[in-house]
């Protein structure tokens, strides 16, 4: 959804045996950068509806039973003026159907949940990512100017789940 420099995205991360299924981002913001699998929502649709599209349109499987994980904000300035704002649905997905396919957006790669390229991925995932995948849930406000982080929060949910 494009409401001017304010967009809505998902993020979903395909965990199954003990792996974590991440892309190879080819092209866009952050290409050359791991990272789940998403984009943003476009007009008309819901957020799950975006997060199962983007999973068919950059690997080519069905994600079964999306988990919501929690929101992150990202802001994007450049000097003092506001670019964009990002916000990020991020879920979890225990199961899928579909094989994982190469796309022109995409190479999917499965880590071990010990071996997740964080110094090959943004740099703000480290702070919140590994939390997710120990089923917390989050919420995250992050700063960068011209995408370099300048500032972070992160926050566990209460209740978690
Ligand atoms: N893990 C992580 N993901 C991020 C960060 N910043 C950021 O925009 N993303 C994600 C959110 C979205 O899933 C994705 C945005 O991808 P995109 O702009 O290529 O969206 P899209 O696939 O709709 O592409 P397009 O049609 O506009 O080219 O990148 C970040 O700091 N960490």
């Amino acid at each position: 959804m494009n409401y001017g420099m304010i967009f809505i995205e998902t993020l979903v991360y395909v965990v199954k045996e003990g792996k974590v299924l991440l892309i190879r981002k080819k092209r866009g913001l952050g290409a050359g950068y791991y990272n789940g699998i998403g984009g943003k929502v476009e007009d008309g649709e819901n957020v799950v509806s975006a997060a199962i599209r983007e999973c068919r349109e950059e690997v080519g499987i069905t994600p079964r039973n999306l988990e919501w994980m929690g929101l992150l904000e990202f802001w994007n300035y450049e000097d003092d003026r506001v670019e964009s704002v990002h916000f990020v649905h991020v879920f979890l997905a225990r199961d899928f159907d579909g094989t994982p396919r190469e796309s022109s957006e995409a190479e999917p790669i499965w880590f071990g949940i010990d071996e997740i390229p964080y110094n090959n991925m943004w740099e703000d995932d480290i702070m919140w990512l590994p939390k997710v995948l120990s089923d917390k849930r989050v919420y995250g406000r992050f700063e960068f100017d011209r995408w370099r982080l300048i500032k972070s929060e992160v926050y566990e949910v209460i209740p978690s789940k």
